[in-house]
């Protein structure tokens, strides 16, 4: 049986650094890290992540300041709100909640957000600086950046030799984690929906990282003995087994039978996801102490 990477108690100890970091901030230069997050529309799961966002940054001492924009809000509303962010000097963090409505645009409204203040780190200049391998100097996504957080725990920060399949390619996480792979000597695989024999691509992998939005999509079959697996997933099923009605939330792995195969796992819920959180609250303590020019912490 697998490990089981545990990502609230890494999320923890992130946030206690995220903490400790924004109070000597407001100590010494006497600057409080602040936080916009921008909802639009009624998407109940965006809404629970935004709150959990929202909390979490107040939890870390931030001024943390949500933006709850109706469905019917304008591309222009929406920039022009991003616009009056970027020029706010209290605003050190800016994340736009995705996915927007359908008659919205996300990428005119990410390109707009400055990139020192794209805690998300889905700005050209921040997303061109990771795929040319400059880690240090930009915002790197929150949940790719958690992932490697999990994998560096357990495998270190040098994946030489190793193989790692990255499971979908998305800019906000399947783009972004194969650079950071790729930044710690992983040798790296993406695979997606056109890739020919996907159960023998994964197998191959020592790392293998799904992040297809399919509930239980990879199973035992795909998984190399001793492979660690993270499981960016986040679906939700029937929770027919428990004889009641409801959902349940699982992830793109089937989890029991790859526990058996794999070394070490992360669950849904309690992986990946408490990780983006932990990140966000990092980028942003990061983007603070940018702004007034002091050394970064490290997390
Ligand atoms: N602008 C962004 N939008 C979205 C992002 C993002 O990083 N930036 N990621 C996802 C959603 N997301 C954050 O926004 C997110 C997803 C899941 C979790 C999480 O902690 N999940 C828990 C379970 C929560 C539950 O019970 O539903 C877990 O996995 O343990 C946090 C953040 C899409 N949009």
């Amino acid at each position: 049986m697998a490990d089981i990477i545990d990502g609230k108690k890494s999320a923890a100890v992130v946030t206690d650094a995220v903490s400790e970091a924004a109070g000597r901030l407001h100590r010494e230069a006497g600057l409080q890290p602040g936080l916009a997050v921008v909802i639009v529309g009624n998407d109940p799961a965006s809404h629970a992540y935004v709150g959990a966002k929202s909390r979490m940054a107040k939890k870390c001492g931030f001024n943390s300041m949500q933006y709850t924009l109706p469905e019917e809000t304008t591309q222009d509303e929406l920039e022009q709100l991003v616009e009056k962010l970027n020029a706010d000097p209290s605003v050190h963090g800016i994340l736009v909640q995705l996915p927007l409505p359908g008659h919205l645009q996300s990428e005119p409204v990410i390109q707009s957000i400055r990139p020192e203040k794209d805690v998300d780190g889905l700005h050209i200049v921040n997303a061109g600086k990771l795929a040319t391998g400059d880690l240090a100097s930009g915002l790197i996504s929150c949940t790719p950046a958690g992932a490697m957080l999990l994998l560096r725990d357990r495998l270190g920060a040098d994946l030489s030799g190793l193989n790692a399949v990255v499971i979908g390619r998305s800019n906000l996480f399947g783009k972004p984690m194969g650079q950071l792979l790729l930044a710690a000597n992983a040798t790296v695989t993406m695979a997606h929906s056109r890739t020919k024999d996907l159960p023998a691509v994964c197998r191959g992998a020592d790392i293998l990282v799904a992040a297809v939005g399919r509930a239980q999509m990879v199973r035992k079959d795909w998984v190399k003995p001793g492979a660690t697996v993270i499981d960016v997933g986040i679906n939700r099923i029937a929770a027919l087994e428990k004889g009641e009605g409801g959902t349940r939330l699982v992830g793109d792995v089937a989890f029991d039978e790859c526990a058996a195969v794999a070394s070490a796992i992360t669950p849904v819920p309690g992986g990946v996801g408490p990780m983006t959180i932990a990140m966000l609250m990092a980028n942003t303590v990061i983007a603070a102490y940018r702004s007034v020019g002091r050394p970064i912490p490290k997390f």
